[in-house]
């Protein structure tokens, strides 16, 4: 029997009879009983087909586990407001619009559900071998984020531990695997912890194990997430969470090596390589009480800080590219291109939910989209009207067609230098002058 969550209703007999024919169990939820809600279920579904206002629901996706798939059920008419708009464009792994017709509901929830199950088992698989899990090129073009890579380079091998900071999304987990992959544990098992969605009363034995008959229900012993990671790496996800009686434990793990399971008798130890991450404000953390500064100097041994998207919009294109190739291929349906307006709006955008948003929307663009050319309104994005910016001088102008060609030709030919340079038609010599005035990074 699969699970489902529904957030939206307190009870649907009727939806609950027929998901069950269909092998489904459903846990309802209304929005006024959010504070006994599960928040680490695989799929979520989220009823906003009675609601005006959404701005709660906004704040409940955000406390999910990262993995949760989350499907929308909206009445047509909700698809003219902005807000819901928004909400489907960035957290929604997809959508059904009323009338509601259950055959076409479950089938959509027996695909997610057979999504979550290839995740899982490759997740799994992943943490034998790190590297099977981590996707082959983080897209990392962008001036901020070459600055990052140099310091990666420089952090990854040796065991300091990394605190990676930035917005939801930004990709730090992304990075916490290209730092594993990139360290001498690379060949051991790279574990992630998600500390935000960590059921409370099993913290201690998530991340530090149990002992047989350690407590009722204990009916074997259980490996903790530090134990799990010995020899490799252990990502810390949303450390800002952590429960402060377990930041106590962990602290003293992190200082002296060693740690206790739930009712073990002997200290034991692991070595692990700790990489955390936080969307919050740490030092605010402290100053509020929630969070020890001896841990957080523990951890902080080296920052890396992800610029959100907006931030580093050199990368949108090449990201939403690389996203439409994977979809494309994924879901069999033929090549795929961005229209000139798409990329325009895109670049335009302010994406709040960073890499993620643009996932989602490039995904969904990718099955929507007609003969294989994503329109702006495929992205559900606003159309951007494009006027001629005479205003910047016609200097930069030049120097950002001159820049756009050399990445262009540098990326056509793998950055083989001789190869580029006669493509350009200009010397070797001004290539190279050229990818200096431009700061353009290019490994040959
Ligand atoms: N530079 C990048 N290139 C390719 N994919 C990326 C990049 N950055 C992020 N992604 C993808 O975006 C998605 C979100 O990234 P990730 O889970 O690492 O973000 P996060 O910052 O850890 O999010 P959260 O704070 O919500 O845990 C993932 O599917 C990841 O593979």
């Amino acid at each position: 029997m699969k699970r489902v969550s529904i957030i939206g209703q307190s009870y649907d007999d009727f939806l609950c009879e027929q998901l069950k024919r269909r092998d489904i169990l459903a846990d309802f939820c209304g929005v006024d009983e959010l504070e006994r809600f599960n928040f680490s279920c695989h799929l979520l579904l989220l009823d906003l087909r009675c609601f005006e206002q959404i701005v709660w629901a906004e704040p409940v996706i955000r406390k999910l586990h990262k993995h949760t798939l989350v499907l929308v059920l909206i009445d047509r008419q909700q698809l003219k407001h902005d807000s819901v708009h928004q909400l489907i464009g960035q957290y929604a792994w997809d959508y059904h619009t009323a009338p509601f017709e259950i055959d076409r509901l479950a089938r959509l929830m027996g695909h997610a559900l057979g999504v979550i199950r290839i995740r899982q088992q490759c997740m799994q698989e992943g943490g034998s071998n790190s590297n099977r899990s981590s996707p082959v090129n983080p897209v990392m073009r962008s001036a901020a984020m070459q600055m990052l890579v140099k310091n990666i380079n420089r952090a990854a091998p040796t065991d300091i531990p990394i605190l990676v900071r930035g917005e939801s999304g930004t990709g730090k987990e992304l990075i916490a695997r290209k730092i594993h992959t990139q360290s001498s544990r690379a060949n051991g098992p790279f574990v992630a912890v998600n500390c935000g969605s960590l059921i409370s009363g099993v913290v201690q034995s998530e991340l530090f194990g149990h002992e047989k008959g350690a407590f009722t229900g204990a009916v074997s012993g259980h490996k903790g997430k530090i134990s799990q990671a010995d020899g490799g790496t252990l990502f810390l996800d949303e450390i800002g969470d952590l429960p402060l009686e377990q930041q106590v434990n962990l602290l003293r793990f992190l200082q002296e090596g060693t740690f206790d399971t739930v009712g073990g008798a002997r200290a034991q130890s692991s070595n692990v390589r700790v990489v955390a991450a936080t969307h919050i404000n740490l030092e605010s953390a402290i100053e509020r009480g929630e969070f020890r500064l001896d841990l957080f100097y523990r951890l902080n041994g080296i920052t890396i800080e992800l610029p959100p998207l907006r931030e580093r919009r050199e990368d949108i294109i090449q990201l939403a590219r690389y996203f439409c190739e994977k979809y494309a291929r994924e879901y069999n349906v033929g090549k795929c291109q961005l229209s000139k307006d798409a990329c325009y709006a895109m670049l335009k955008h302010e994406w709040v939910g960073n890499v993620r948003e643009l996932i989602n929307r490039i995904r969904r663009a990718v099955l929507l989209c007609e003969n294989g050319v994503i329109k702006t309104q495929d992205l559900e994005l606003k159309e951007v009207i494009v006027q001629p910016c005479f205003a910047q001088g016609l200097k930069t102008i030049k120097d950002e067609v001159e820049k756009n060609a050399l990445v262009t030709a540098i990326e056509k030919h793998n950055g083989k230098m001789d190869v580029v340079a006669s493509d350009l038609q200009i010397s070797r010599a001004t290539l190279y002058r050229l990818i200096d005035k431009h700061e353009i990074c290019a490994a040959e």
